[in-house]
């Protein structure tokens, strides 16, 4: 099974389904539409729990919107915010789609 980790910082919000997509760049996005994948913290690797994709579809920094904030769980000054601390200068973005399974 393919694997993906999130900052524990997200993991409340994806297990309560508030979070429901993730912005990558694309080495992060090698994902089609009904992979399952092993989801995993980002700081020890520790399983939390398995997610299928719905989508991947390209989006550019400079188009993040309100939907993907709300996708997110966050206000989109907020997620521009985090995205640009996780991915400095890049305007190609993946937005990978997904639901707990
Ligand atoms: C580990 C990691 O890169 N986590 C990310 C990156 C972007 N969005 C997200 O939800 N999680």
């Amino acid at each position: 099974m393919k694997n993906i980790t999130f900052y524990s910082r997200f993991e409340t919000d994806i297990l309560a389904g508030c979070k429901t997509i993730t912005l990558r760049e694309a080495s992060d996005a090698q994902f089609v539409a009904g992979d399952r994948i092993r989801v995993s913290r980002y700081e020890d690797d520790v399983f939390f729990c398995n997610i299928e994709v719905i989508a991947v579809t390209p989006v550019q920094f400079a188009e993040l919107n309100q939907y993907h904030a709300v996708q997110e769980n966050m206000m989109l000054d907020e997620l521009k915010q985090v995205i640009s601390e996780i991915y400095p200068g890049l305007n190609e973005l993946f937005m990978i789609e997904f639901r707990l399974i």
